[in-house]
């Protein structure tokens, strides 16, 4: 099977200019077929405010009334996705921008949960795996953001982690998938502030008990939680660290095993 890299950057790198642009240069160094998949929940937080809303987070999912889905779509389908885009076609990298609306690449639901209302977020049901196929074997890099619909002409804000996992899993159908979370530290780190203290491979039993002992936190629960049902679900390899390892494989980083 032919292999494909699936990467997912979020706000840290996304909010910072300079490390945005070194990371798209090393992104547009990658062989063969790539998907980007970004998020920007930084940005997003910081456009809410200005316009006086107020931003609520439960358990890592952005709670999204319709002012706050107005928010979402500009920034994440808007102003990143085309900014990101740009600039990797300034790198001669082919880039095309997609939510997931766009070809319906990605079908979502709306979450229905007992006791939170989430309002207008959604968790991915199905990946138009046929057309994203098509899209790499045309030479296309697609850049997905956070924003996902529902068919029935709903747009819905889905976790980007998730949605890198989504489309990693359904990619497994057909390819060879590595999934690499890129983020500013340089892996899964046993002190979070020290960025020498990488974990070089973590599975599911090692996981539970960094999660008991808090060593393991807030936004690298969720990111882990997909690492496990990726893997289980078929992806082939999956990795965490800081970008430089893109292009230089003896950068520490973390693997993630079952
Ligand atoms: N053991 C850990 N090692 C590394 N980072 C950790 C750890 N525990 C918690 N974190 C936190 O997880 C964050 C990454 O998750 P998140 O904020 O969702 O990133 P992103 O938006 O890039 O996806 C890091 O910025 C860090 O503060
Ligand atoms: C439903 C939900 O929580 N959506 C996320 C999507 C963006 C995201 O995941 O951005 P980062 O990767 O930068 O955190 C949000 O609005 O924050």
């Amino acid at each position: 099977m032919k292999e494909v890299t699936v990467i997912k950057i979020g706000g840290n790198i996304i909010d910072n200019p300079t490390e945005l642009e070194q990371f798209l240069t090393d992104f547009s160094k990658i062989e063969g077929y790539k998907v980007l998949v970004h998020g920007g929940g930084k940005s997003a937080t910081k456009m809410a405010q200005s316009i006086g809303l107020v931003p609520q987070m439960i358990d890592g999912r952005r709670i999204t009334d319709a002012p706050m889905l107005d928010v979402v779509v500009m920034i994440y389908a808007g102003q990143i996705n085309k900014d990101i885009v740009a600039q990797l076609q300034a790198k001669d990298s082919n880039a095309m921008g997609f939510s997931g609306a766009d070809g319906n690449l990605i079908q979502s639901t709306k979450r229905n949960h007992p006791t939170i209302d989430y309002g207008f977020v959604g968790d991915v049901k199905q990946v138009n795996t046929a057309l994203l196929k098509t899209l790499l074997e045309n030479g296309i890099v697609p850049v997905f953001c956070a924003i996902t619909h529902d068919k029935n002409g709903q747009l819905l804000n889905t976790n980007a982690d998730t949605i890198a996992s989504e489309l990693s899993i359904a990619l497994s159908a057909v390819f060879d998938v590595t999934l690499t979370y890129c983020f500013e530290k340089q892996g899964v780190l046993q002190d979070s502030e020290d960025d020498s203290s990488v974990i070089t491979e973590i599975n599911e039993a090692l996981y539970n008990k960094l999660k008991e002992e808090k060593v393991i936190h807030s936004g690298m629960i969720p990111k882990l939680d997909n690492c496990f049902n990726s893997l289980s679900r078929g992806v082939q390899k999956i990795k965490i660290g800081h970008h430089k390892m893109l292009q230089n494989p003896d950068v520490l980083h973390t693997t993630i095993t079952l």
